[in-house]
């Protein structure tokens, strides 16, 4: 039975990357997808962005929703300050396995760890089970009508404290306006917009950033 296009990706990075480099996972997936098969990773030009905003908040407890092949996980984990770390939610079984490996091969399984199921059942756990107080940075990259729900979930959950940041992949293409509106309305969110591309194409997107406010 042949490969899925995410084995294939994980096969080139197995291949071609430098295992425990994660700079070198990051740049061989963008590699293979800007030349051979275009995936929905965030990018290194969407990625810039991610960075910066990690390198900004440098969170102690970060969240990813949709993990994919775990490109944003690595590119998130490999910025972390000793003794942080990452929950990543992967909802697709095929999905977080390779993720998985792809989070091993990097090098930054001691940093991450994936939660495997949907947001909306791992969101409440993250406290008691996971043993989460509050989320400093929040990565929301999967289904884009889940953008909100999970948002209002995390504040009934109580994960946010003044000042969490959520930085949203997509907001324009394919796009999360109903996202882009309730954050962008609500008095306990302060919004701020990255104009730029859909990874590996010369499409219009950008990410939101909504800073929680208490
Ligand atoms: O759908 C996307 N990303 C989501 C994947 C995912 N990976 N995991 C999940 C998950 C994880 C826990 C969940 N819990 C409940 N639903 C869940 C879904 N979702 C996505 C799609 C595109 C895209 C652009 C242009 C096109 F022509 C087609 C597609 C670009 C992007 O940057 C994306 O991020
Ligand atoms: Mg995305």
């Amino acid at each position: 039975m042949n490969q899925s296009k995410e084995q294939r990706i994980l096969n080139f990075v197995l291949q071609n990357a430098v295992r425990g480099d994660p700079r070198s996972v990051v740049d061989t997936i963008d590699k293979y997808c800007s030349q051979k098969e275009w995936a929905m990773n965030v990018g290194n030009e969407k990625g810039l962005i991610l960075d910066k905003t990690v390198e900004e908040v440098n969170p102690s407890v970060a969240l990813e929703l949709g993990s994919y092949c775990g490109y944003s996980a690595v590119r998130i984990a490999r910025l972390l300050k000793a003794g942080a770390r990452l929950l990543t939610v992967e909802f697709n079984p095929e999905f977080a396995a390779i993720a998985r490996q792809m989070i091993e091969f990097a090098g930054v399984q001691d940093k991450v760890k994936l939660l495997e199921g949907p947001s909306q059942e791992i969101i409440p756990q993250l406290k008691k089970k996971y043993e989460v107080d509050t989320l400093d940075f929040v990565f929301l990259d999967h289904w884009k009508d889940r953008y909100t729900p999970d948002t209002i979930l995390l504040q009934e959950c109580n994960l946010l404290r003044k000042g969490s940041v959520l930085l949203a992949d997509n907001v324009i293409f394919p796009g999360a306006p109903d996202f882009l509106t309730y954050v962008r309305e609500s008095p306990h969110f302060q919004c701020t917009n990255y104009p730029s591309h859909l990874e590996y194409m010369q499409v219009e997107d950008a990410m939101e950033k909504a800073v929680f406010l208490g």
